[in-house]
């Protein structure tokens, strides 16, 4: 078992409200994707579950807040933004003096050196580390203590394509394990192939949580296209039903109703259909609906 439960997390700002009584769980074999868009709050709630700023609500790790877990590192494993290396430790050294004090033999830090790639560079000076690296020796950390709940801030950030490819096997396979996940990402593609489950804020609230294909599919962004030589026979019968129908290039692009209902219409109204295509909202689409009026920071148009 590694369930999180974050129960009524909240957090200001002086008067700004960084974070709105959110409550959520990652279940134990899973990954559970964390979306928002800048500035809404996704680290100020991950160092908040760590107990590492002060604010409301409290959470648990297999009902056990994270101050009070013996040995923490073998529990939970966290990744957050600010990374607390020093710059001139060598990169297996500060693995060393972390697990020394987590009880944790050495090992375990060649295994997790192994794991992230870095052998070749355990005496390397993270300080002239690329970000990559940088990111990998963090994951590291995170790893060490084989603990059964991951929490990682922006895990793929500067990894190449293959980093992220090789830390999405990882984490799908920890999860897989039955360690509990809980990974925040800008990278909306990424995420849709990474996780199971999607907490969703804006501005500090939570905007959706539950599985990646309930908030896709209730974005009410997908749509049927039905080619079709009769329209004219088609179109108000499905706009009678409530559905949005726009044209294009001979085809009806089609909302709100399910593709069942216009095959349906279509046979009912007597109209040839050529080709009828279901066309599912993509994570981004449904992410920018979603947070569309929570962004805290909008560009102009350009
Ligand atoms: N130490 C701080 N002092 C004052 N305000 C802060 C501090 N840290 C964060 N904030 C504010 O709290 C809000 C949430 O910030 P946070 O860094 O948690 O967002 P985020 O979702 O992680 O953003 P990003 O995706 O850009 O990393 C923002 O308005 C930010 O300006």
């Amino acid at each position: 078992m590694a369930l999180i439960e974050a129960h009524s997390l909240g957090k200001a700002y002086g008067t700004t409200r960084a974070v709105n009584d959110l409550s959520f769980t990652v279940r134990p074999g899973s990954v559970t994707g964390f979306l928002g868009p800048n500035g809404s709050g996704k680290s100020t709630t991950m160092r908040l579950m760590l107990g590492l700023d002060r604010g409301e609500g409290t959470t648990t790790f297999d009902g056990v807040p994270f101050q009070q877990l013996d040995h923490p590192m073998r529990h939970v494993g966290a990744l957050l933004e600010a990374k607390p290396f020093h710059p001139t430790r060598r990169a297996r050294n500060h693995l060393r003096m972390l697990a020394v004090s987590n009880g944790i033999g050495d090992r375990r830090v060649d295994e997790v050196l192994a794991l992230v790639g870095l052998e070749s560079v355990a005496r390397g000076r993270p300080g002239k580390f690329s970000l990559g690296m940088g990111q990998r020796l963090g994951i590291a950390c995170a790893l060490l203590g084989d603990p059964h709940t991951l929490i990682l801030d922006e895990p793929s950030n500067g990894l190449d394509p293959q980093g992220i490819q090789w830390l999405r096997s990882l984490l799908q396979h920890l999860a897989k394990e039955g360690r509990s996940v809980f990974v925040s990402s800008h990278l909306l593609q990424e995420m849709s192939v990474l996780a199971d489950e999607l907490v969703v804020i804006g501005r500090g609230t939570m905007l959706a949580n539950g599985p990646v294909q309930d908030f896709i599919q209730h974005s009410g962004l997908g749509s049927v296209e039905v080619r079709t030589p009769d329209g004219a026979l088609l179109q108000p019968r499905l706009a009678a039903l409530g559905a949005e129908v726009t044209t294009s290039d001979g085809t009806l692009v089609v909302r709100g109703v399910s593709a069942e209902q216009v095959g349906d219409e279509a046979h009912a109204a007597g109209a040839r259909v050529h080709q009828l295509v279901t066309r599912q909202a993509t994570l981004e689409e449904a992410f920018l609906e979603a947070t569309g009026l929570s962004e805290e920071f909008r560009g102009g148009a350009s």
